[in-house]
């Protein structure tokens, strides 16, 4: 069945579990008995103390609390790290072949299947971000995640992931993102070996990029983000693994219980998901090609103003128009770090020179642009209206931070290719002025 969701980015939201009529508490947050003799639970996404606009938190009502749980020990058996110092620093243009998803005879979860490809910061400064991929075969069974760090944006690549949040359930397929904030715990159910990316942040929270002159339409449309609505399950007397995220580390507890047993709740602390097919492209309809923040679907601010620890940008199909124009992305060097992927077909500087589920960094004051062919093509191409990238999604992670590309990136993933340079090599020089 089509699972039901709460439309809106930002909202004060509030769910029930329609098996339990009138759980949520209606005057106040703190009963002296809740409604079902439910637990009442706060979870604060920022300082008690953070500005009205700022601040979030969601009241849980749930069948037991949170904290009934055996003590923590590590958690061994993913490639995640934030150990940044693995690798020597490496400014050459980067581009990894698509993951492996796992062999049929290894079962991994989605927890199991999490490697780090590159990152910076510290989550215990809350500043940083790391970028992973995961890659699995097998539901999370009996087993929640949560990550005590920052939040995941998860970008799906192959296959559809069910997520069950505590919050309820989100399903997200490729071309759809999905947003679980920190702390909250979630389970990964997947039918098929499935592989995608996840931007995570450090102790800040993702916001919708402000539209300046655009107007109070454009871009992605907050209506068209998705909450869960209220869902519980009363699983007892079995051994629940609950995995933690904490410092860059992961940590496991157990408990006789599901940790999916929140009966109703209320906030604005949330998970959400967005099908990115729904993004309003605005574009250059005259002439020139626009910066890609044109594309930025969600955005994570630094204190400096307009700079981003990370925005989330797209390359969505839309109409190229301009005329008099090199139409492809120009040759540039940038002072922020650029991480891109690709969900489905290609992408238009580099056609046949990045697949699907691979990856591509570009770092700090790197060269780079449209491969050889893409510049052949688009300097000589007639310029009449056609749309490009039909049917294909790539994206970028943008940082104002220098990215570390780790171990498993460099080495133990052996996707890094190192001819991805050759691909700048045949440019000529089209000089006609005087030697
Ligand atoms: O490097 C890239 O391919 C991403 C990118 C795209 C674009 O249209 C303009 C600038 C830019 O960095
Ligand atoms: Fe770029």
């Amino acid at each position: 069945m089509a699972l039901k969701y709460l439309s809106g980015f930002g909202n004060e939201f509030s769910s029930e579990d329609p098996r339990c009529p009138n759980s949520l508490p209606k005057d106040q947050n703190n009963p002296q008995k809740c409604p079902y003799n439910l637990y009442a639970e706060q979870l604060s996404g920022s300082a008690f103390t953070a500005p009205r606009t700022q601040n979030l938190r969601t009241w849980l009502y749930r069948i037991l609390p949170s904290v009934g749980h055996q003590p923590f020990k590590k958690f061994h058996g993913s490639n995640l790290t934030h150990d940044w110092s693995e690798q020597e620093p490496d400014p050459n243009q980067m581009r990894w072949k698509p993951f492996d998803v796992p062999k049929p005879v290894d079962q991994v979860d989605f927890v199991q299947g999490l490697s780090t490809i590159c990152g910076a910061g510290d989550p215990k400064l809350k500043n940083g971000l790391a970028v992973h991929v995961y890659s699995c075969n097998a539901s999370m069974k009996n087993r929640a995640f949560y990550n005590a760090d920052g939040d995941f944006l998860i970008v799906p690549q192959l296959e559809a992931l069910v997520i069950i949040t505590e919050l309820g359930k989100i399903e997200v397929a490729p071309n759809e993102i999905c947003v679980i904030p920190q702390g909250i715990k979630f389970s990964v159910d997947v039918s098929k070996p499935s592989r995608g990316y996840i931007l995570e942040v450090f102790g800040r929270h993702f916001t919708l990029p402000d539209l300046g002159p655009i107007g109070a339409n454009g871009l992605a449309d907050p209506r068209h983000f998705l909450t869960p609505v209220a869902w519980y399950e009363l699983r007892e007397d079995i051994s629940y693994e609950i995995v933690n995220k904490y410092q860059g580390k992961l940590f496991v507890c157990t408990q006789n219980h599901s940790p999916f047993d929140v009966v109703a709740w209320h906030g604005n602390y949330v998970p959400y998901k967005y099908d990115l097919s729904k993004f309003m492209v605005i574009n250059s309809v005259s002439f020139d090609h626009c910066d890609p923040s044109i594309f930025t679907v969600l955005t994570c601010q630094s204190e400096k103003p307009g700079t981003a620890i990370a925005d989330f940008v797209i390359f969505p199909p839309r109409w190229s128009v301009q005329e008099h124009t090199f139409r492809p992305p120009y040759y540039h060097r940038n002072c922020m770090s650029e991480f891109m992927g690709l969900i489905t077909g290609e992408y238009e500087a580099k056609k046949g020179h990045f697949s699907p589920g691979g990856a591509t960094l570009h770092s700090i004051m790197t060269p780079h642009g449209p491969d050889k062919n893409c510049f052949d093509f688009a300097s000589k191409e007639e310029l009449k209206p056609y749309k490009i990238a039909v049917g294909t999604q790539a994206f970028m992670f943008e940082s104002c931070l220098g990215l570390a590309v780790t171990k498993w990136g460099a080495e133990t993933s052996e996707k890094l290719d190192p001819d991805y340079y050759k691909c700048w090599q045949g440019l000529k020089n089209n000089f006609t002025g005087p030697v």
